[in-house]
């Protein structure tokens, strides 16, 4: 069975190794204990109350119950842009017109801004190579609305995401050779790693303040503008279905797109549903196809978890409920759980 619950200091060494085989551009998840040992206490901190909700980090691990194994991890930041400064920059247009001469010309244009600052993030998402596909990494990713919907007072009404850009296998990020490269004397590798640590702002401020016309930038950088990294796809399809767009911004690194959405907007947030439990005696049918299974979560702040269940297990007046399920999610017959669509819509 597979089990969304908080992150916990015990994920360490599954972490690591998921952050190591994924490759460059993932900038926070870096393959660094210390540094992932220090997500890990933020997180908890968060989730046991000792950090304030609206400043929090929530981690979430997807926990193979029978491999007893950390199979992923996906994030959400409250806010952004609180501890240290929130950089993007926004693509836009410069016209040059002139009617005497006849000339119109339109010619992108990036601007840095702060425009994200308040904003909740959500990333951080991970799969294990074992567990792709199958609708393991929509579990991953949609989850994390479900929380949201539950403990909105914490969160902002933006709710965005940065995409990975486009990197090679080397590490090399064609947007970072162009621009950044040019004013912090640095491989994209390194200043990816720095950024991990907590300079992301340091660099940030050494970055060009003043517009960059894009027509003085070479082909390869402006062609990788607001793409995604190849392994970045599906996570970007997931999101598109909930109704997130590309809102302007590109990652100043990278040059990957961020996309938002409205929470009310969401489309798990839209779809959700309460029901009671009740419990029944019947096969778990944890392997049924992404389509006929719906997410369900126990609701709780301090040990959130979400499993899943076959859609005909939803009724009019109550959702039926196996007893493993009912103890992995730590619900009892009569408790409201929430529900909404893993893949298709519930209704
Ligand atoms: C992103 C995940 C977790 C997704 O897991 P899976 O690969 O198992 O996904 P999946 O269930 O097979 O597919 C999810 C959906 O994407 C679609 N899909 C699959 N391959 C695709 C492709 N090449 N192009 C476009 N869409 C594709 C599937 O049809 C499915 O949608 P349908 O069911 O509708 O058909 C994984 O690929 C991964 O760990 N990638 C490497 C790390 C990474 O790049 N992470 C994102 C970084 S960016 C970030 O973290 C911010 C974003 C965020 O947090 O959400």
């Amino acid at each position: 069975m597979l089990i969304i619950r908080p992150l916990a200091e015990n994920d360490l060494d599954d972490l690591y190794e998921m952050a190591a085989s994924a490759g460059n551009g993932l900038t926070t998840l870096p393959p660094d204990r210390t540094l992932l040992k220090t997500k890990i206490d933020k997180a908890q901190a968060t989730f046991n109350g000792q950090c304030p909700p609206d400043a929090g980090l929530y981690l979430f691990a997807l926990e193979d119950t029978e491999q007893k194994r950390c199979a992923g991890i996906s994030g959400i930041q409250a806010r952004v842009g609180l501890d240290e400064v929130f950089y993007n920059y926004r693509l836009s247009i410069t016209v040059s017109d002139s009617r005497e001469l006849n000339v119109h010309v339109r010619t992108p244009t990036l601007y840095l801004t702060n425009d994200m600052t308040d904003a909740t993030e959500i990333g951080s998402l991970l799969l294990a190579d074992s567990h792709r596909g199958g609708g393991n990494g929509l579990l991953l990713s949609r989850s994390r609305f479900l929380f949201l919907d539950e403990f909105r007072e914490h969160f902002s009404d933006k709710i965005f995401a940065e995409m990975r850009g486009v990197s090679d296998e080397q590490g090399q990020s064609p947007f970072w050779d162009a621009l950044g490269r040019r004013f912090f004397d640095m491989e994209f590798v390194e200043a990816d790693r720095l950024s991990a640590r907590g300079n992301k702002s340091f660099i940030a401020e050494l970055m060009p303040r003043f517009p960059i016309y894009l027509s003085l930038l070479p082909e390869s950088a402006t062609e990788v503008i607001g793409k995604v990294h190849k392994n970045t796809e599906p996570a970007l399809n997931m999101l598109q279905a909930e109704g997130f767009n590309f809102n302007g911004l590109v990652d100043i690194f990278d040059g990957g797109p961020v996309v938002e959405a409205f929470l009310h907007n969401i489309r798990t947030i839209r779809q959700s549903i309460l029901r009671p439990v009740r419990r029944v005696d019947r096969p778990l049918l944890s392997n049924l196809p992404a389509g006929e299974r719906v997410m369900v979560s126990n609701r709780s702040f301090e040990d959130f978890r979400v499993g899943t269940l076959p859609r005909a297990a939803i009724r009019d007046e109550e959702v039926q409920m196996p007893g493993p399920i009912m103890e992995a999610l730590g619900v009892a017959e009569g408790d409201q759980v929430r529900i909404a669509p893993l893949k298709e819509a519930l209704f």
